[in-house]
């Protein structure tokens, strides 16, 4: 349909219009009118563009102030300096590892453990408040009064991903940041595609553009088997079934990466971590918040499966996830390409990370009440249609036989571990009695 100012400007039939003489001076008027006119049209519609660009913006960083608790602040020459000291290994051949995630559980064990053995970490996190983010900046003390200098900065933000790969030359990125949860996917689903599918692209593009590029090792999950019935769980079982939008991120994680490592020649490993625990672990897990309201005398819920069979996990201890993470980046291998060309192929791993012997959820609380010495109220009820699955059981023999990975702790000494630093942290006196409450 053809609008009003159309038609005032362009007359659909020459005929309508009556052609009159018009005088010189008329002429250079209606000249220079319509010139104005086209001016003032191009005005307006750079006017609506640049109104355009400046909304998205305005868009941009309120969604990614949404997504981060804090607004993030970084450059400056103080801050470089922090950075490039922090990245330093101590070692010769040390690696220098950027650790996205580092204030999460992971995160945090993985940078301790690179900086002990005498490699470079710089730290990025988030901080966002899935869960209490008191914990998280508990975890960036420890880890600064060690030296490991973290960014507070969300992994969408890639004018600071690409001025980090300009200051430093990082051997590896060790990508652990992510929105974890399998059920938490159901009330926010776009935190899984902000930081899950967004986040892990705009690290990708960074780290491709980078020269060098680093070797990728990323944390995929146990949830990409989903509703694979097949036991235990190989890496080149099909992965096409997620039960829910966290796995199914995931999954997209391990296509996104492909992607990268065929165009780029990025070097990725993929850990399908199993339900990880331990100390300074994840309060919205249930080994953690069971420990919490049985403490607390609050029932909890156990959810059982169908013909009421109990749902169990292959629970893998922190400290065995660790050694898996460090011997992924040691047997990396190096990308190909830099500054975003390809110049050979490069490895693409996936791997495994659990612990190979799946522990009922009934059985986790009775070892819980025997530490925490208190009896759970415990409310059984069906396994709701949140993305749950029935078990989890990993088959680890590709890990063993390519990174020496070798469970070496099983849930009841894991948990023992667990719930003495629980009690310590949140100050729980050894005969009992609280000092302070969560
Ligand atoms: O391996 C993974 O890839 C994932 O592991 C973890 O997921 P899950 O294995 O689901 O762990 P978790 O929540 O501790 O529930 C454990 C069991 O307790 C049951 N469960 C849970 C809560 C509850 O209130 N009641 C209950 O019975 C529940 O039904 C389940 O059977 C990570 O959270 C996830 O981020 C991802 O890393």
């Amino acid at each position: 349909m053809r609008t009003l100012m159309e038609d005032e400007l362009f007359p659909s039939t020459p005929g309508k219009v009556k052609i009159e003489r018009a005088h010189p001076i008329n002429r250079q008027f209606h000249r220079c009118f319509a010139s104005t006119s086209t001016m003032f049209l191009w005005a307006l519609f750079l006017i609506a563009l640049t109104a355009s660009y400046l909304s998205f913006q305005s868009f941009v960083s309120t969604s990614s102030r949404l997504f981060s608790s804090s607004s993030s602040s970084w450059g400056g020459l103080h801050w470089e300096r922090q950075i490039r000291s922090s990245a330093s290994p101590r070692r010769a051949s040390g690696l220098s590892v950027l650790v996205t995630g580092a204030a999460g559980f992971v995160g945090t064990h993985c940078s301790l453990a690179l900086h002990k053995r005498g490699d470079g970490v710089v730290g990025l996190d988030n901080f966002n408040s899935y869960y209490d983010p008191s914990l998280k900046k508990a975890r960036r003390s420890l880890l600064s009064s060690h030296s490991i200098f973290v960014i507070d900065a969300d992994l969408n933000d890639s004018h600071l991903l690409s001025k980090l790969f300009d200051i430093v030359p990082f051997s590896h990125v060790l990508h652990l940041a992510a929105q974890a949860g399998v059920r938490y996917a159901i009330e926010n689903p776009s935190s899984y595609v902000h930081s899950n599918i967004a986040g892990l692209v705009s690290l990708l593009e960074a780290a491709k553009s980078a020269d060098p590029q680093p070797a990728i090792v990323w944390a995929s999950s146990s949830s990409v088997y989903g509703l694979n019935e097949k036991v235990p769980f190989s890496e080149s079982d099909r992965t096409d079934a997620p039960a829910s939008l966290y796995a199914a991120t995931k999954k997209a994680g391990e296509e996104i990466t492909h992607t990268y490592n065929h165009i780029y020649g990025l070097s990725i490993t993929g850990l399908r971590f199993f339900t990880v625990y331990g100390p300074w672990g994840r309060p919205d897990m249930a080994y953690f918040s069971f420990t919490k309201a049985i403490l607390a005398g609050k029932p909890i819920t156990i959810y059982r499966g169908r013909d009421r069979v109990d749902l169990a996990r292959d629970f893998t201890y922190i400290d065995d996830i660790v050694r898996g993470c460090l011997a992924s980046l040691d047997t990396a291998g190096k990308s190909s390409g830099s500054g975003g060309k390809k110049r050979g192929p490069a490895p693409y791993r996936i791997f495994n990370l659990g612990n190979t012997s799946p522990v009922t959820v009934p059985t986790l609380v009775s070892i819980l009440e025997r530490y925490l010495k208190v009896k759970a109220k415990k409310n059984v009820v069906e396994m709701p249609g949140n993305g749950d699955v029935p078990f989890t059981h990993a088959n680890i023999t590709r890990a063993m036989t390519e990174l020496g990975y070798k469970p070496t702790t099983n849930l009841e000494v894991g948990l023992k571990k667990f719930v003495k630093w629980y009690l310590s942290y949140y100050g729980y006196s050894p005969r009992g009695s609280k000092t302070n409450l969560l």
